[in-house]
C-alpha cells in the first residue's frame, strides 16, 4: 500500500475582490505518496499553485480539509503553519528570490541557520553541481545556476516534500533540464516527495504522476509506466 503524505478533502479557496467571487480551487480530493515525482499541469488560472501554496502551508483552504502525513494542516494557527514550513517543505519558485548581496553559500547558510537537521551548506550545493560556485554572487551567475542555489537553499533542511512552482520557466531548454536533473536526483537519492507545476507538456513524462487541473478542479490522474530521463524531454 503506498504511503500517504498529502491527503485533501474537497478543499476549496474562494477569493473575493469587492463584489467578485474567484473559485480558484472548486473541491480538490487528492493524495499524494511518499517518494513519488507528481507533475501537476493545466491551463492558466486552474488554481495549481492555489492548491500548492496550500499543500506548503503558505495559504488556508476556504473550506475541506488538508491532512500532512497525521497532520491536519486545515485549521492550523499561522505561527504552527510557519513551524510545519521551516521542517518539512522544500519550496522552489520560478524566479529565484536569492538575495543579491549574499554569496551562494551565503543564501543557503539562511536556512541552515534556523533549521533543526540541516546539512551543511557546502553539500547542499555539491548536491546540485555547484562545488566550485560557492562564493559566487547571483548576478556572477546563469539563470540555471541561481536555480540550481535556490534548490539547494530547499533541500539544505533536508526537506520530506519539495515544492516546485514553475522551476524552469524562466530558464531556456538546456538549463532546464540540468535543474529538472537535479530535481530528479534529489527524488531519487533522497526520496523526497516533490512536486512540479510546470506549463511545459513535456516535462510531465519524467513523473511518476501526472495530474491535470481545470476550473479549480482535478480533471485526470495518470500514472507512468515508463519515464523519460531529463536529458530525453526536448522543449
Ligand atoms: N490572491 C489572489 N486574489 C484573488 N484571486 C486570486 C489570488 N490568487 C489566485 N487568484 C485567482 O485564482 C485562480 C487560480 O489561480 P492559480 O494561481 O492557482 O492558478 P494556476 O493554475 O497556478 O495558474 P498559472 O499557471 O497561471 O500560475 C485564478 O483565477 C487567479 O486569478
Amino acid at each position: 500500500m503506498s504511503d500517504t503524505v498529502f491527503r485533501t478533502e474537497d478543499v476549496t479557496k474562494v477569493y473575493q475582490t469587492g463584489d467578485v467571487k474567484v473559485f480558484a480551487l472548486a473541491g480538490v480530493d487528492l493524495e499524494l505518496y511518499a517518494g513519488e515525482m507528481a507533475v501537476l499541469l493545466g491551463p492558466s488560472g486552474s488554481g495549481k499553485s492555489t492548491l500548492l501554496n496550500i499543500l506548503g502551508g503558505l495559504d488556508h483552504a476556504t473550506s475541506g480539509r488538508v491532512w500532512f502525513r497525521e497532520t491536519d494542516l486545515t485549521d492550523m494557527s499561522d505561527r504552527d503553519l510557519t513551524r510545519y514550513r521551516r521542517d518539512y517543505v522544500g519550496f522552489v519558485f520560478q524566479f529565484y528570490n536569492l538575495v543579491p548581496s549574499l554569496s551562494a553559500r551565503e543564501n543557503v547558510q539562511l536556512v541552515t541557520d534556523v533549521s533543526p537537521n540541516p546539512m551543511p551548506a557546502e553539500d547542499a550545493l555539491a548536491q546540485v553541481g555547484l562545488a566550485d560556485r560557492m562564493d559566487h554572487f547571483p548576478s556572477e551567475m546563469s539563470g540555471g545556476e541561481q536555480q540550481r542555489v535556490a534548490i539547494a537553499r530547499a533541500i539544505a533542511k533536508r526537506p520530506e516534500i519539495l515544492l516546485c512552482d514553475e522551476p524552469t520557466g524562466a530558464l531556456d531548454s538546456t538549463t532546464g533540464v540540468q535543474v529538472l536533473e537535479v530535481l530528479q536526483d534529489i527524488n531519487e537519492r533522497f526520496g523526497t516527495t516533490t512536486v512540479i507545476i510546470t506549463h511545459n507538456a513535456e516535462i510531465q513524462r519524467m513523473a511518476h504522476r501526472v495530474i491535470q487541473f481545470q476550473d479549480g478542479k482535478i480533471s485526470s490522474v495518470a500514472i507512468n509506466d515508463t519515464r523519460l530521463a531529463p536529458a530525453e524531454i526536448v522543449w
